[in-house]
Formats: C-alpha cells, structure tokens, sequence
C-alpha cells in the first residue's frame, strides 16, 4: 500500500503529463477531485494538537530567515529568536500587538519549506495553525527569487487555505434522487459537462442541483463540495528587507497586490504594514458605557466583521448577559438616531458606544 503522500505524488504526475482537451476533461476533473480528498485526509488534524493557533490574529509564515521573528519582535516587543541560520524558530511564539485600541494577538512560526503541504519537514504542523488565523502574513526576502512568493502560496492553497479570496458563488444542493441538474447565470468558459460530471463522480454524488453564479473553474467547484476542508483567509505580503535593495528595486515591489515593502531591522515603512493589517482584519470596536456613567473608551470589545451583532458584543463580554438582556442603547454609525434602541440582532459598526439594559 503506498502512503497517501505517495498517491498525491502519483497524481501529480498524471495530470503533469495530461494535455487538458475535451478527451481528457473527464479524467482531469476526477484527477483533481482524487487530489482534493487526497489532501483532506493528509492535512486533517489529529486529535493531539493543531489547536495551539485558535483565537490568533495574525501569523507570519515563510521560509527560513526571511526575517519573520524579527518582524514579530519589531511589532510586538516580545523575543523570538531571530538569527542569521535557517530554523532559528523551533516552536511558536507568540506575541501581541495594541493597535487603534484593539489587542492582536500574533504567532512567529517555524519557516516551512517547499512541500510542506504534502508533508516535508514540520511544514504540516505550521500551515496547520496558519489554518486558524485570521490572517496571514506571507513574509517574502525580497533579495530572492519572486518565485518564493508562488511556491509559499501553492503550499498553502494545498492545505485548503484560500487566499484573498471569496468563496465561490456556486450554490450545491445535495438530492436523494433525480439525478444532476446545472444552471448557470454567466456563461461557463474554464468548465465543461465532462468535469462536472467527473467530480461529482468521483464524490459519488447522483443527485444534486448545482447553480453557477460565476464562471467557475473545476478547482472552485471542489473547493464549494470541500467547503468544510476551506478556510477563506485575507494575506498580507510583507516584503521584508528593503534596506538592501535599490529604489529602481522597491518601485517594482509596490506594483504587488495586497503588499507592504519594509525592512524590519531597520523598522522601515511598518505604519503602512500595519494599516493593512487593520484594514484586512476588519475588526469593528465597541465602547461600553455603563447606564449613567461616560463611555469606557480604553478598552473597546473587539468584534469581527462577520459576528458584530449585538448579542455577540454580549457574548464577548459574558455568556449570561443574554439571559437578562431587555434592550441595548446604541450611539454611533451603524443606527440613525443617537442614541437607538435595538435588540439583540442589530449589527453594530467600529467605534458604537453600547449600554446593555437588563429585565
Ligand atoms: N538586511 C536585513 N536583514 C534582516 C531583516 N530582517 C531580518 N534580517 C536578518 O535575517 C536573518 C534571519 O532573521 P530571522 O528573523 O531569524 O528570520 P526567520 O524568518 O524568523 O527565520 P527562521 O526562524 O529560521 O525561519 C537575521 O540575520 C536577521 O538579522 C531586514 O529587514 N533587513
Ligand atoms: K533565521
Ligand atoms: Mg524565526
């Protein structure tokens, strides 16, 4: 029997050396749905472990020295070893960071390396606590190839993370019976029949209405069938090292996406590495004020954009609330009249001032 590592070697192999055309569609569709469940069973977490990331901000991951402990060190002042060897970092190491208020808490990882996802080095382990965050930064030397920033981004594609990016706007609905039915909205350029099929095959699904609302790839319609096994996660590149390139150099940087050029022993450019960061986190503070009193403004509750309702300010604060809660008093963006009163479904926006009043 050869090991799960092996089988994903195979069928990369495979599909290396297949043309993709209408004859093989079928075959590389279910090529690339073998791979995905493939990948699922490697990276599933054991019981033992994996959790040490739940509740982290931010992350910094990439391979050896590239600076990543002493970007950590530089933005939270606490200690990681940072050194001129590769793995210098041995564990995690966290740290945090007060920002517009608001605690962030970040990880300094062990550097992986090329084939992490299929299980070299520790490389699992690190992209699994990555997996947890809510965000990622992808710590680049810019005095090596670019191509380190495709090899660490295809490590982490291969692990289920997907990065700046949406979910795909596919709807799959499983049937028991009537067999598959497709609709599309936009018209279907990188799919065929012959793929669809081919997946769904090869996840033994006979029935299922699928709905396209963009024009989706095989790869988006496995992520929607794995979506258990995804995690949508925001990037941040920190292009670290600036100091020892030329301006020439640094101009061409600045043409990357969702990036920030800094040194982080010198310090250089980090304002604009964290304003991304906040931005990209898209936490929503809100201020308590006690019926009565002046609002706490020095320390906010910190909610995330997806869970900024007002029975998650309660939760955030203690799970009894709920239990007592009457009706929240609101100043602040997100009502129209200062101050409102909502109930526990209104969602609240940055910098609301909240007061809970109780049955
Ligand atoms: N010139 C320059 N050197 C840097 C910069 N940041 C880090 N270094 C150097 O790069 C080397 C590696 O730094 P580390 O912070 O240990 O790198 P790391 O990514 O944490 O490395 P591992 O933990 O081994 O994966 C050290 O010699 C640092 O002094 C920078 O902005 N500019
Ligand atoms: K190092
Ligand atoms: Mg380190």
């Amino acid at each position: 029997m050869s090991t799960t590592v092996e089988k994903i070697k195979a069928i990369e192999d495979e599909m290396a050396k297949t043309q993709k055309n209408k004859a093989t569609s079928f075959h590389l569709g279910q090529l690339k749905a073998k791979l995905a469940k493939l990948r699922r069973e490697l990276v599933t977490p054991s019981s033992s472990g994996g959790g040490a990331g739940i509740g982290f901000d931010c992350v910094s991951v990439g391979f050896p020295s590239v600076g990543k402990s002493t970007l950590l060190n530089l933005l939270t002042g606490t200690h990681s070893e940072a050194a001129a060897y590769e793995f210098t970092t041995l564990t995690t190491v966290p740290g945090c960071v007060m920002y517009n208020g608001a605690k962030i808490q970040m990880l300094d990882l062990p550097g992986i390396i090329q084939g992490a996802k299929d299980g070299k080095g520790r490389g699992r382990q690190v992209i699994a606590v990555a997996k947890q965050c809510n965000l990622i930064f992808i710590v680049l030397d810019v005095n090596k190839p670019l191509t380190d920033k495709k090899i660490i981004e295809q490590e982490l594609e291969g692990f289920g993370i997907r990065i700046n990016k949406q979910p795909p706007n596919i709807v799959f609905r499983k049937k028991d019976k009537g067999g598959i039915s497709v609709t599309s909205t936009v018209p279907l350029t990188h799919l065929d029949a012959e793929e669809i099929r081919a997946v769904t095959t090869e996840y033994k699904i006979s029935s299922a209405d699928i709905a396209f609302r963009c024009d989706a790839t095989v790869d988006d319609l496995i992520d929607v069938i794995e979506e258990k096994s995804r995690r949508y996660i925001p990037v941040i590149y920190a292009l670290n090292k600036i100091d020892a390139i030329s301006i020439e150099e640094l101009d061409l940087l600045y043409r990357i996406p969702n990036s920030a050029p800094i040194s982080s022993e010198r310090g250089w450019n980090v304002d604009e590495l964290l304003e991304l960061m906040w931005e990209k986190l898209d936490l929503r503070r809100v201020y308590t004020k006690p019926k009565g009193q002046t609002p706490d403004y020095t320390q906010p509750v910190v909610l995330r954009s997806n869970a900024c309702a007002v029975e998650d300010f309660c939760k955030a604060i203690h799970k009894s609330i709920i239990d007592s809660f009457k009706i929240a008093i609101v100043y602040g963006s997100s009502v129209k009249h200062q101050p409102q009163r909502v109930g526990l479904s209104h969602v609240l926006e940055d910098e609301d001032v909240v007061t809970i009043v109780k049955k």
